[in-house]
């Protein structure tokens, strides 16, 4: 493990730069007066020997509750919830580190994760005391007084069944209530645990079917006793709900369906009653679940007592088979508002209607107060995949405005009443169709931030190429054969990339105004998938990249103003707060998630790490690992007659996580097309209750037989060999 330097001298500047040292000549003496000096203007806080201590740490955190964190607005000093706040602005006061000084910072500490998958996790912060999830749900949690380990936790997910969720194993993060720590498992258990000790005090079954691929990759949500969590499986035939349940006791409280049921039985409520009449029973949507699973954003008003849903993409994506005589298939693609005590339907907006092309609607939203026509309007800002910006009124869920902030052309915009206005050909059941925004969308979970000072919302945007055929057919709730990770369980209805896409990918920081809707600058990005922001009264913008920097931008201009390379790409946001008198800014790093698996934009590798800085750090970097891709694939004998067949068991059984042999360079998940010719050629070693097991690689016994290996090795080595440079 690479724990680097603690806190340095450096960090203490009131100490150094105050005492004269030569005018107090007992060491005692200068002692007890630094312990007097930072327990009086350093906020009272006792001396550092007692933090980190369990007592410590039951007293700071048994303190978090909905008031404190509405309290902790007033400074910003803590990181209480995933979003800084109950409006999720990730906008904090501080302003330590300014526009000014921030040349000045540096390294005070890396922490290693001691992961290879996606971090996708904001870590939370109370009086120096870091939670930070990593892959497979596994809970950090972190003395940011010396960068040290306090504990960790693993609910202990089974490693053979990452395949179980689309888009990579990862986790957004924990929530904290009352000296407990929640985490959403990825096999769908919400687990509480002992904020001091990390042991856990009960733990939840979310899922109400375990025949079906739920997973649980989003940051639970907290307020008012109840913790709220909802999950993925849209991708493989899911129903979509959320749950809170009692944060003391785990009991439930409330649960709510996104979409309805076998209109055969009784709906749940009178929402699932209304929603049914806008999916036509002949696509038996049930059976495959409909899909609109939250499985990123839940967002609390303490203003107006209401939850507001984001919901996901139609299970199957295809809206041809899901629904054939078409409708809007409420509610998904859309925010839903729910009362916060009951879960009760209270009003929704639905940003895609009919989705057909996975355009989720589970992107972090904003909760602002803003003018707009000279009025004050209570509104949620929201940029879901399909890459309109929204504003909507968020006290009774009316449309106020949006507005593209990247080429699109599904749509050319939306009408005065909030609907958009559709382009004929993005839903052709007989032409392949290359849709801007593609199913990466415009915008994914990389959460965006909003800084009321500058009055912009600061954006990761992007384009990730992706073509859609439609399919004629669709067996419900099973995979589909030979089709883009069918033998994993997708259930899409589009094959993808049939035919290449033509439009180009790309990678921006766009700060929007929201007011205006338009863009006020942005920065260019060599790739995607770029990381969540976060924004201060510094007048900042921090953001890590997927070409593994970590830069803090001008919040007004756009100038850049200091950078850092980190060990690989960076997906997560970072989180800032104030220990005994010091900003820090830390970032989780570690490459993932769905685009990070199979592609990447840096030579660098590293295990997911939090990075930690502060004005005057002086710790070294970590040593750089360059990432060694291998040679192209040579030697296996292959049967070159067994390509097409092996292009489509590849296709159904290896894409999602390998990539395109050759092409890709190999994510967090190696590419085949440059692994050794001992692994391709003893490849049913692997396929087979394999070596990987533990890493993530499932176990195909009962999926794939002999023949299939082989003819998938066919396809690895012809592919290497059809694009080596003659
Ligand atoms: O439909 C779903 O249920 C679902 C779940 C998830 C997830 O839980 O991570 C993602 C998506 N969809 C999705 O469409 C998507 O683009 C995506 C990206 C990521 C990620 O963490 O990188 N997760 C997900
Ligand atoms: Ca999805």
């Amino acid at each position: 493990m690479r724990q680097l330097a603690r806190r340095g001298a450096s960090s203490r500047p009131f100490f150094n730069g105050t005492l004269n040292s030569h005018i107090i000549p007992h060491r005692w003496l200068r002692t007890s007066i630094a312990v007097a000096f930072s327990a009086t203007l350093l906020g009272g806080a006792a001396n550092a020997q007692s933090k980190g201590t369990p007592d410590h740490i039951k007293a700071v955190t048994s303190a978090i509750d909905s008031a404190a964190i509405t309290a902790n607005t007033a400074t910003s000093k803590d990181w209480p919830t995933y979003g800084l706040d109950y409006a999720e602005t990730r906008f904090s006061k501080l302003n330590q580190i300014t526009a000014e000084n921030v040349k000045d910072i540096g390294l005070m500490w890396t922490y290693n994760l001691e992961s290879i998958r996606g971090v996708e996790a904001t870590p939370l912060v109370v009086d120096g005391i870091m939670y930070v999830s990593a892959p497979w749900s596994v809970v950090h949690a972190v003395d940011t007084r010396t960068g040290k380990r306090l504990w960790t936790f693993d609910p202990g997910v089974d490693r053979e069944k990452g395949y179980r969720g689309c888009c990579d194993v990862v986790n957004r993060g924990v929530a904290l209530y009352k000296g407990k720590v929640f985490v959403g498992a990825y096999d769908g258990r919400l687990v509480a645990l002992d904020a001091a000790t990390g042991t856990k005090v009960w733990e939840k079954d979310t899922v109400i079917d375990r025949k079906m691929s739920y997973t649980i990759t989003g940051a639970p949500r907290v307020f008012n006793g109840k913790v709220v969590i909802g999950n993925g499986g849209a991708e493989y035939g899911v129903r979509g709900y959320v749950t809170a349940y009692d944060a003391e006791t785990g009991n439930q409280a409330w649960r709510w369906f996104t979409v309805p049921g076998d209109p055969a039985k009784p709906f749940e409520d009178d929402s699932m009653a209304a929603a049914a009449k806008t999916w036509d029973p002949a696509g038996k949507y049930w059976v495959n679940g409909g899909g609109g699973s939250a499985w990123d954003t839940i967002t609390f008003d303490p203003d107006l007592n209401m939850v507001y849903i984001g919901t996901g993409n139609g299970s199957p994506w295809n809206r041809n088979l899901r629904s054939p005589g078409g409708g809007d298939n409420l509610y998904l693609g859309s925010i839903v508002a729910l009362n916060a005590d009951t879960g009760k339907y209270l009003w929704h907006y639905q940003e895609t209607p009919g989705d057909n092309w996975d355009y989720t609607s589970t992107q972090p939203m904003i909760l602002a107060d803003l003018t707009i026509d000279g009025a004050p309007r209570k509104v949620v800002l929201h940029a879901p995949k399909n890459g309109f910006f929204f504003v909507i009124d968020r006290t009774n869920g009316k449309f106020i405005s949006a507005k593209n902030f990247v080429d699109v052309n599904w749509a050319t915009g939306y009408d005065a009443s909030g609907r958009p206005i559709e382009v004929p050909e993005a839903r052709s059941p007989d032409k392949s169709f290359d849709s801007i925004p593609g199913p990466f969308g415009a915008h994914n979970w990389h959460p965006m931030s909003f800084n009321p000072q500058t009055g912009l919302v600061y954006l990761p945007a992007q384009g990730v190429p992706l073509n859609l055929t439609g399919e004629k057919t669709l067996v419900q709730n099973a995979p589909a054969e030979n089709k883009f990770g069918g033998t994993t369980g997708w259930n899409v209805g589009f094959s993808l990339n049939a035919e290449p896409p033509k439009n180009p990918p790309f990678g921006r920081l766009i700060a929007w105004d929201p007011v205006k809707q338009k863009e006020a600058w942005r920065a260019e990005y060599i790739a995607p998938w770029n990381g969540g922001t976060l924004t201060t009264a510094g007048n900042l913008v921090f953001q890590g990249t997927a070409d593994g920097r970590f830069i803090a931008y001008n919040a007004k201009t756009g100038e850049k103003l200091w950078e850092t390379p980190v060990g690989t790409g960076v997906v997560a946001a970072p989180a800032t707060y104030m220990v005994d008198g010091v900003q820090y800014v830390s970032v989780a790093v570690g490459w993932g998630g769905v685009f990070g698996i199979t592609q990447r934009a840096t030579d660098r590798e590293a295990p997911g790490t939090v990075y930690t800085f502060a004005i005057g750090g002086k710790a070294p970097l970590p040593a750089f690992t360059k990432y060694q891709i291998g040679n192209l694939l040579t030697g296996v004998k292959y049967d070159p007659a067994h390509v097409p067949e092996g292009t489509s068991i590849y296709v159904n059984a290896c894409a999602t996580c390998h990539g395109v042999p050759g092409v890709d360079k190999g994510g967090n998940v190696p590419n085949l097309g440059y692994v050794s010719t001992e692994t391709i050629t003893n490849l049913k070693d692997i396929v087979f209750n394999g070596p990987f097991k533990g890493k993530g690689m499932p176990d195909f016994t009962g999926k794939l037989t002999e023949a299939d290996v082989v003819k998938i090795q066919a396809f690895i080595q012809g592919t290497a060999d059809a694009i080596r440079p003659k």
